[in-house]
């Protein structure tokens, strides 16, 4: 660097690019050191070299490191310690020195527009650093680094995620996705939703894992799509908690109201990793779909977020840049999607997640109580398929008291209560339909 500067303030020009590089030619043939840069992204896509040093290294981490950090977050059994940027540390593999570096590489300036209209010209800008690590060694060993000390550093690194794995749940802010522990406690055995449709689902999941060489026979991308619908607290949310645990995938949750130009929502979907659940709740409500006809004439960079610009990104491109991933959709109302959404191929499965019956009752009672059978049961079974109730319901009504029977007497006065509400909506609804019938008639 110093020879550089007084390189440059010696000689002007051309003559200054042939000394200077003259003398990088020189310093490289005398340096006994090689260094490799292992960037965090690759342009989108994230480095697993990158991530495999931080965890490798956040394990080695000794007293005679200066520098770094510590956390510990709700999930994790012990603290969690991870190198500091700027810091550098020294791992002996094989006899041979390997010194490592994390640097901060560049600063990203983002606009974030101050309110949320659209037209308006207002913003504040946000830095998004990205990182890079540094492997110096003797120059003699670049095989060895290359060929053997960089894919054991991966291989350990596949190894101690499926031992240990904390699940993650992303969240999307501005253009970056936030990470938490997602610590969900749903699981397959305690979802209340009919045994058949549970079977299949399951089998359906397990298959697509197992599917890699079928879906590259084929020629498909290996994804799979799922629409969940039903009515408020009927378990959809929890179905995605469950399928997560079950498969030990992320979910990243992309809530579109944050998602304001096409390029942002792209920009998300291809840092999606691998092996993951992408969500995207309450889809009738998440998205304009009115204002497509209009983006035609926007620039791409600024067009809005609709369905039919994910869908086709999802559907498109974006399947080619990753593999095994689940999408999931959420509804309340399957009437009110858009039918691009139900088109035959888009959703590989649609499942329906309804109100109690017997058999749900059954699991949420094991659930909160360990019980598998109570001389309330034969009534509770009665009324429950008699009425709409939710498994939300049943489930808050089960947590009220300690005591089983307490508990489930409870839940049967419910269950009466809402029979007899559902008696006098739909006894209001007669005397409404044959008053239209009488004013019908006598028009
Ligand atoms: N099928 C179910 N099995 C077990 N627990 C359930 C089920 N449905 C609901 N619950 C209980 O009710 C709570 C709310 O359910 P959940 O959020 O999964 O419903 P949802 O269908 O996603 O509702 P919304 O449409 O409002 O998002 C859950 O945390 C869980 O405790
Ligand atoms: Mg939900």
């Amino acid at each position: 660097m110093l020879a550089r500067t007084v390189l440059n303030d010696l000689f002007p020009g051309e003559f200054r690019d042939y000394v200077s590089s003259g003398v990088n030619y020189l310093w490289n043939h005398v340096s006994p050191e090689l260094t490799i840069v292992i960037q965090e992204k690759d342009g989108y896509n994230v480095n697993n070299v990158y991530q495999a040093a931080m965890a490798y290294l956040s394990s080695r981490i000794s007293p005679s490191t200066r520098r770094f950090k510590v956390k510990k977050e709700d999930a994790d059994k012990s603290m969690v310690l991870s190198l500091d940027k700027g810091e550098h540390m020294m791992d002996v593999f094989e006899g041979i020195q390997f010194r490592w570096c994390l640097r901060c590489h560049e600063n990203r300036r983002i606009n974030i527009p101050v309110d949320h209209d659209s037209n308006s010209s207002s913003s504040s800008t946000m830095s998004l650093g990205s990182h890079l690590f540094e492997l110096s060694f003797n120059k003699k060993h670049k095989e060895k680094a290359l060929d053997v000390y960089l894919p054991w550093i991966l291989d350990w690194w596949e190894a101690s995620k499926k031992q240990d794995k904390n699940l993650k749940l992303f969240l999307n802010e501005i253009e970056e996705w936030v990470p938490i522990n997602l610590q969900h406690p749903s699981s397959f055995d305690t979802l209340a939703m009919d045994p058949e449709l549970k079977r299949t689902l399951m089998e359906d999941l397990s298959r697509f894992t197992q599917s890699k060489d079928y879906y590259r026979r084929i020629g498909k991308a290996w994804k799979r799509g799922y629409l969940l619908y039903g009515p408020p607290g009927t378990g959809k949310s929890s179905l995605i908690a469950a399928m997560a645990n079950f498969l030990k995938y992320d979910i990243y949750d992309l809530e579109l109201a944050e998602v304001r130009w096409t390029s942002s929502l792209r920009r998300l979907l291809v840092e999606i990793s691998n092996r993951s659940i992408i969500v995207i709740e309450d889809i009738d409500c998440s998205v304009a779909l009115e204002n497509r006809d209009n983006l035609e004439s926007t620039p791409s960079r600024t067009e809005k977020v609709t369905l039919s610009a994910l869908l086709n990104f999802v559907d498109g491109l974006w399947s080619s840049c990753g593999e095994e991933r689940i999408i999931v959709f959420t509804t309340n109302c399957k009437d009110r999607l858009d039918p691009a959404l139900l088109r035959p191929g888009r959703m590989d499965m649609h499942i329906y997640m309804g109100y109690c019956t017997p058999s749900m009752f059954r699991i949420l009672a094991s659930n909160y109580h360990a019980v598998d059978d109570h001389p309330l049961f034969g009534e509770i079974d009665e009324l429950i398929k008699d009425v709409q109730i939710t498994p939300a319901a049943v489930a808050e009504e089960l947590m009220k008291r300690d005591d089983v029977d307490a508990a489930l007497r409870g839940l049967v006065d419910t269950l009466h209560q809402q029979k007899e509400l559902e008696a006098k909506v739909q006894s209001l609804d007669d005397g409404e339909m044959s008053h239209h019938e009488d004013s019908d008639q006598e028009e």
